[in-house]
C-alpha cells in the first residue's frame, strides 16, 4: 500500500494544539478549567488532525493502489459522495455530495478509491472550486484517461450560521477535461447524475 490511513494522532503536534485551544477557549470567555471542557482542547487537537489528514495522503498513490488494465471506454460514474470539507476563510463546515466520471483509456481503478480521493482532498482547508479541480488533476495524472468530469455541491455553514446567514443556498462547482468538453458527452453526465435511480 502506498499510503496510510490516520488511526494515530501526533504527539508534539496535539500537545502543541492543546496549549492554544485552551487559550483558544479562555479567549472566547470560557474556564478552560471547568469540569465539561477538561477534555475539549484534546478532542478538538485530535478532531481538528483527522479533519485535516488530507495533506498527508497522496491522491495519485491511492488511485493507484488499485489501478486495473481494462480494455474499456465507456463512462464511469460515482455519484452521490458525501463530502465533509472545511472553508479557508473561516475554517467552517462545508459538506455536501461530489459527483465523479471518467471515461477510461485502457486503465479503471478500484470505485473506493474515487470515494477516497475526494476525502484526500475534502480534508484540508479547502475552497470548493480547487477541490472541484484537485480531484479532476488526480484523476488524470494517474489514469491518463479520455476525459473527466467532477461537480460538486455543497453548503457552507459559514454562509448559513453567520454572515449572510442564507439556509438553503448551494454552491455548485464543475471541472471537466477531454471528452467532458464536449457538450454531448457532457449532457449525458448530467442526465445520468440527475437521474434517480433508486425508481
Ligand atoms: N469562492 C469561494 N468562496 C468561499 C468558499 N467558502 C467560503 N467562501 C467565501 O469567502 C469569502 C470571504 O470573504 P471576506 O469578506 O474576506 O470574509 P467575511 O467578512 O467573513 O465575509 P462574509 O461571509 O460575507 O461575512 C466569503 O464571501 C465566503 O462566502 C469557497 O469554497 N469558495
Ligand atoms: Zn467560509
Amino acid at each position: 500500500m502506498g499510503y496510510t490511513k490516520k488511526e494515530t494522532y501526533d504527539e508534539q503536534v496535539t500537545e502543541n494544539l492543546v496549549v492554544n485551544y485552551k487559550n483558544i477557549l479562555e479567549l472566547i470567555g470560557e474556564d478552560a478549567d471547568r469540569e465539561g471542557l477538561l477534555k475539549t482542547p484534546e478532542r478538538i487537537a485530535k478532531a481538528m488532525q483527522y479533519l485535516t489528514q488530507g495533506y498527508s495522503l497522496n491522491a495519485v498513490d491511492i488511485l493507484n493502489s488499485a489501478k486495473f488494465h481494462e480494455p474499456i471506454s465507456e463512462m464511469v460514474i460515482v455519484k452521490d459522495i458525501e463530502i465533509y470539507s472545511m472553508c479557508e476563510h473561516h475554517m467552517l463546515p462545508f459538506i455536501g455530495k461530489a459527483h465523479v466520471a471518467y471515461i477510461p483509456n485502457g486503465w479503471i481503478t478500484g470505485l473506493s478509491k474515487i470515494a477516497r480521493v475526494v476525502d484526500v482532498f475534502a480534508r484540508r482547508l479547502q475552497v470548493q472550486e480547487r477541490l472541484t479541480v484537485q480531484v479532476m488533476d488526480a484523476i488524470r495524472e494517474s489514469l491518463n484517461p479520455l476525459g473527466v468530469a467532477v461537480v460538486i455541491e455543497a453548503k457552507h455553514l459559514c454562509m448559513m450560521m453567520r454572515g449572510v446567514q442564507k439556509q438553503n443556498s448551494v454552491t455548485t462547482t464543475s471541472a471537466f477535461y477531454g471528452e467532458f468538453e464536449k457538450d454531448t458527452t457532457r449532457s449525458e453526465f448530467v442526465k445520468l447524475i440527475s437521474a434517480d435511480l433508486s425508481r
